[in-house]
């Protein structure tokens, strides 16, 4: 990416931004953002990642609220004994736990995994919804650009690790869900395919909405695979709007001091942002429904490429090829 498209990156980003904030105003002077009605949810578990923290933390602790067993699965393993019993006392649910899982190491993901199956115990809803915006360039333990590594790599094998499990745990009628969580700034995304890992010239602004882009590419590809496999499974999309979390501390000085003076207005809570999460984990509205972008709790058109199923299928070939997976998609569509 040249300066001039970085730069060009960092201004769409905001008026990304400055959009989605503008029409949750909007909302707000219109009588705001309802809880959606759920109906308890016992005897099923779920997986949040980067459950300590903001939009995670709430999407725990409502599902927590539901009924569900909730494994929090993040790396920051000092605040997790205080959140866990947070939110066991607030919900008055002992099913609440937290497993040592860093998204930006393969080898931490694949250990997450093995300590979860050893559990022995189903898995009905997956919520890959950790995530780091717009920090300087560096790099995850195994060499990828940390953006594309943990937002999205990280999830992409860590949902490949669990689906035989979520198979076991779905059933016709009652099926097991994966949920990425992406981002308005997707829209103004671009896949480099020739430079997945901005070596050439970094923009986080432009490795953030990049990454966000990825993860939808990847909730379509998987749920045409679930589907033509007859599994009882689907994979949608989340798009929580703007939210007041600690995901900004990249931010430029400007906005950072926007969110401080405003955010409470502008932005949405933790609690808000979690909803459309929330409810597309359980909704029945959305059984056996996959392939599909939720904001708001509605069902919205995500960038017209990520529809592109040549697109869909590179990513992920390569993705499974800088992974260690096997590539399903060829015996799947073939047979
Ligand atoms: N806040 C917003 O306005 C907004 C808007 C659109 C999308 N999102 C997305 O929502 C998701 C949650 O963000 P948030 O706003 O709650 O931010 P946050 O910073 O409050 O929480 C991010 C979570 O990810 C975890 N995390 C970071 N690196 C990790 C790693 N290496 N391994 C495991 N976990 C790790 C953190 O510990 C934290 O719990 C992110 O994917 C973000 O891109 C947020």
């Amino acid at each position: 990416m040249s300066p001039l498209s970085a730069a060009r990156a960092a201004l769409r980003v905001y008026a990304a931004g400055a959009a989605v904030v503008l029409a949750q105003l909007l909302r707000r002077c219109r009588g705001g953002f309802a809880e959606p009605v759920l109906a308890p949810q016992p005897d099923r578990v779920a997986i949040v990642t980067g459950g300590t923290d903001g939009i995670g933390y709430s999407t725990a602790k409502h599902l927590a609220r539901l009924g569900m067993h909730v494994i929090i699965a993040g790396n920051n393993a000092g605040k997790a004994h205080k959140v866990v019993r947070q939110i066991q006392e607030e919900t008055l649910n002992d099913k609440v736990e937290f497993l040592y899982c860093d998204l930006a190491s393969l080898q931490s993901i694949r250990q997450f995994v093995q300590k979860f199956k050893k559990k022995k115990i189903p898995l009905h809803v997956l919520v890959n919804n950790a995530g780091v915006m717009m920090v300087p360039q560096r790099k995850t333990r195994d060499g990828f650009e940390e953006h594309f590594g943990l937002n999205y790599l990280g999830h992409f094998l860590l949902t490949n690790l669990l689906l035989d499990t979520m198979k076991e745990s779905g059933s016709p009628g009652c099926s097991a869900r994966v949920l990425a969580v992406s981002s308005a700034t997707h829209y103004i995304g671009e896949l480099n395919m020739d430079d997945l890992q901005g070596s050439r010239c970094y923009s986080p602004h432009g490795a953030y909405a990049q990454s966000k882009l990825a993860l939808v590419l990847f909730m379509y590809h998987l749920q045409r695979l679930l589907a033509a496999q007859g599994s009882p499974v689907t994979a949608n999309v989340v798009d929580p709007g703007v939210v007041n979390t600690d995901l900004y501390k990249h931010v430029f000085w400007g906005t950072r001091l926007i969110k401080k003076l405003f955010g409470w207005w502008f932005f949405k809570t933790p609690d808000e942002g979690a909803w459309t999460s929330v409810y597309a984990a359980v909704t029945p509205d959305l059984e056996g429904i996959g392939g599909r972008y939720l904001y708001n709790e509605k069902e919205t058109k995500s960038l017209t490429i990520t529809y592109d199923l040549d697109l869909q299928r590179e990513l992920w070939a390569r993705s499974c090829q800088m992974t260690g997976i096997i590539d399903m998609t060829q015996d799947t569509f073939s047979g």
